[in-house]
């Protein structure tokens, strides 16, 4: 197992004060819920919804930042029921709260790329396409050479993207084609905004949660207090693992550090 950064007693010092004007910002898959083989497997961890009520009622706010639709977040992750949640889904693009969800039309480009992409795999054996409307996600993840196929198909997803005007999102073991214009760090400076927080707390493990990362270290130099926490596996992200503050195991770890941090 790696080696983990688990020396939270003088974060949790500093965050004490703070916790009313705190935001936890969290991933959804590998953070939340362990990586599973179908997409639509993925589920949180049976005890997520409990300890992210718990945060809820000593913090300003607790959210979650997602690739998924901020609804398969919601639903997979029982989430409904957290005090004031709220999740921004396909990075930011859509947002859940209270039961409702706002989302923009349908990108132009996007019939294309699913049309695309669904043609590209089929030269690819156990490679699947997860249709979020929004964005297509190619997975390698069944695939016989996960790896391989990843390689062989970046470059046809790359295509794709700058032939339909959409951005391509590499990730653990997916490529997906998505909107421009939002990411992760510009939905985490809009929810540290609106709650003016002082502090934020975000988990991530994945490429996708780069600009989250660079959003918490920005706001470090505005005067906020940040804390990045890495969700460690065997699929590890360097470049994320070494801006991290706290690297914890895989989501179980996660919810254990929130609680140690934030609820104990
Ligand atoms: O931003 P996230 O919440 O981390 O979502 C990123 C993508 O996660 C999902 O894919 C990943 O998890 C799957 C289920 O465990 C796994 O099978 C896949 O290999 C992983 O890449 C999700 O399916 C994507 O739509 C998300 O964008």
């Amino acid at each position: 197992m790696p080696e983990t950064k688990p020396d939270v007693a003088p974060i949790r010092a500093a965050l004490a004060p703070l916790l009313p004007h705190t935001l936890v910002a969290l991933d959804f898959d590998g953070v939340l819920a362990p990586i599973v083989p179908r997409p639509e497997d993925a589920r949180a961890l049976p005890q997520a919804a409990h300890v992210l009520t718990e945060v809820a009622r000593r913090v300003a706010r607790v959210a979650i930042v997602t690739g998924r639709p901020a609804l398969d977040a919601v639903r997979f992750g029982a989430l409904e029921k957290v005090p004031g949640l709220v999740v921004c889904g396909h990075y930011g693009l859509e947002r859940w709260r209270d039961g409702r969800v706002e989302s923009p039309g349908e990108a132009a480009g996007i019939v294309e790329a699913r049309s695309r992409a669904t043609a590209l795999i089929r030269d690819f054996p156990g490679t699947t396409i997860e249709d979020k409307g929004h964005s297509v996600a190619i997975h390698t993840r069944r695939a016989d050479h996960p790896d391989a196929a990843f390689t062989a198909l970046r470059p046809h997803a790359e295509a794709i993207a700058a032939d339909t005007g959409l951005q391509l999102t590499p990730g653990r073991l997916v490529l997906e084609l998505r909107p421009t214009g939002v990411d992760k760090g510009a939905a985490l400076r809009d929810l540290v905004q609106e709650v003016s927080a002082r502090a934020v707390v975000y988990a991530g493990d994945d490429l996708g949660d780069l600009p989250a990362v660079a959003a918490v270290r920005s706001l470090r130099t505005d005067g906020v207090t940040g804390v990045v926490v890495y969700s460690d596996s065997s699929e590890a992200v360097p470049e994320f693992r070494e801006q991290a503050d706290l690297v914890v195991d895989g989501p179980a770890g996660v919810l254990g550090v929130l609680q140690d941090l934030l609820i104990s």
